[in-house]
């Protein structure tokens, strides 16, 4: 069943077209990445899906009811905005408390707490939110987009301004939540982040997917070369030199040495081919790495700019 799935959803401001007849399907249970330059569309996207702004034209379906009945499962779903903003004089906890209420659930300040820990401000409790940092007020919207333990959570740049110690305890939370059966929608510039996290990813360029599909389809769909080194025993000249004619109708591009081989293939199937004749040749193998396209090269061969946050 699919968390999300939206039909030539669009929206335009005056003459210009944001989100331009979008098609989208998310997999219940799978973090999905969406990415996208600025000004792609993301945000507006997600504020569609939210509720924070109508769509022009299209229509979606969230948690199996229609759009236009969000009120419906409003309350099982989280956001955490690109910027979150907070009353001044509240203190964090002061701030779950009266969201809770606004929810209408019935949780204990314990309960509360726990949730702050979650999200490291436990020693921040009791301070008001005008004196947290930015990073912090991200750590206070996360709390707050978990508070009702969604099925589907959206995270519009989660780790934006935060220190490194704290990216990695988000991407574990991230992680925890996932696999407690949340659907997690993010959205990131961090492409490492993506790559790290994510299942499913798909890339907007002006309105529209340039590309979707899980992180090993598009490696396999974008990838010139795939890089191949093996470690292996010591050789002599001669066997090299046949080494190099029994390589050259599976390999691209290859660089042979008395220890070790560095090759290009077009295709991973030939790896094992090449595994199967060193083997034959009674050369034994101590290690054997394939490097794979990062999702920054993939990007690269899509003829986009390189990312920046
Ligand atoms: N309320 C609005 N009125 C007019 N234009 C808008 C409005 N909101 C967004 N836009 C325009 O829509 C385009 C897409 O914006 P959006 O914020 O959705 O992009 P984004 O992909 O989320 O970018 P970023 O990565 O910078 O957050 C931009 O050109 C923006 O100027």
């Amino acid at each position: 069943m699919k968390a999300l799935s939206t039909k030539d959803l669009t929206k335009k401001y005056g003459n210009k077209t944001v989100v331009n007849h979008l098609n989208l399907e998310i997999e219940k249970g799978s973090i999905f990445g969406f990415l996208g330059k600025n000004g792609a569309g993301k945000s507006t996207f997600i504020n569609m899906i939210t509720g924070l702004t109508l769509p022009t034209s299209g229509s979606f379906e969230i948690l199996g009811e229609q759009g236009d009945s969000l009120h419906r499962v409003r309350h099982r779903i989280g956001v955490l905005p690109d910027y979150s903003t907070f009353y001044e004089n509240f203190t964090a906890l002061e701030h779950l408390k009266y969201y809770s209420r606004i929810l209408r659930l019935s949780l204990t300040t314990n309960e509360l707490k726990e949730i702050l820990k979650q999200v490291e401000l436990e020693d921040a409790i009791n301070v008001k939110t005008k004196n947290y940092s930015f990073g912090m007020k991200k750590k206070l919207g996360l709390a707050q987009a978990i508070i009702n333990k969604p099925e589907l959570l959206f995270l519009d740049e989660p780790t934006s301004g935060v220190d490194a110690n704290s990216i990695l305890n988000i991407h574990t939370l991230i992680k925890d939540i996932s696999a407690q059966g949340t659907t997690v929608f993010l959205t990131s510039h961090n492409l490492d982040e993506v790559e790290k996290l994510c299942d499913d990813i798909a890339i907007m360029n002006k309105g529209t997917i340039q590309t979707k599909g899980s992180m090993h389809q598009l490696r396999r769909e974008y990838q010139d070369n795939i890089s191949v080194y093996i470690k292996h025993d010591s050789i002599s000249e001669s066997k090299q030199i046949k080494l190099r004619t029994e390589l050259s109708s599976l390999v691209k591009n290859m660089k042979v040495t008395s220890d070790h081989l560095e090759l290009f293939v077009e295709d991973e199937s030939v790896i094992p081919k090449i595994n199967n004749y060193l083997v034959s040749e009674q050369i034994n193998i101590y290690r054997l790495e394939v490097e794979e396209p990062s999702l920054e090269e993939i990007f690269l061969n899509l003829g986009e700019e390189k990312f920046s946050a």
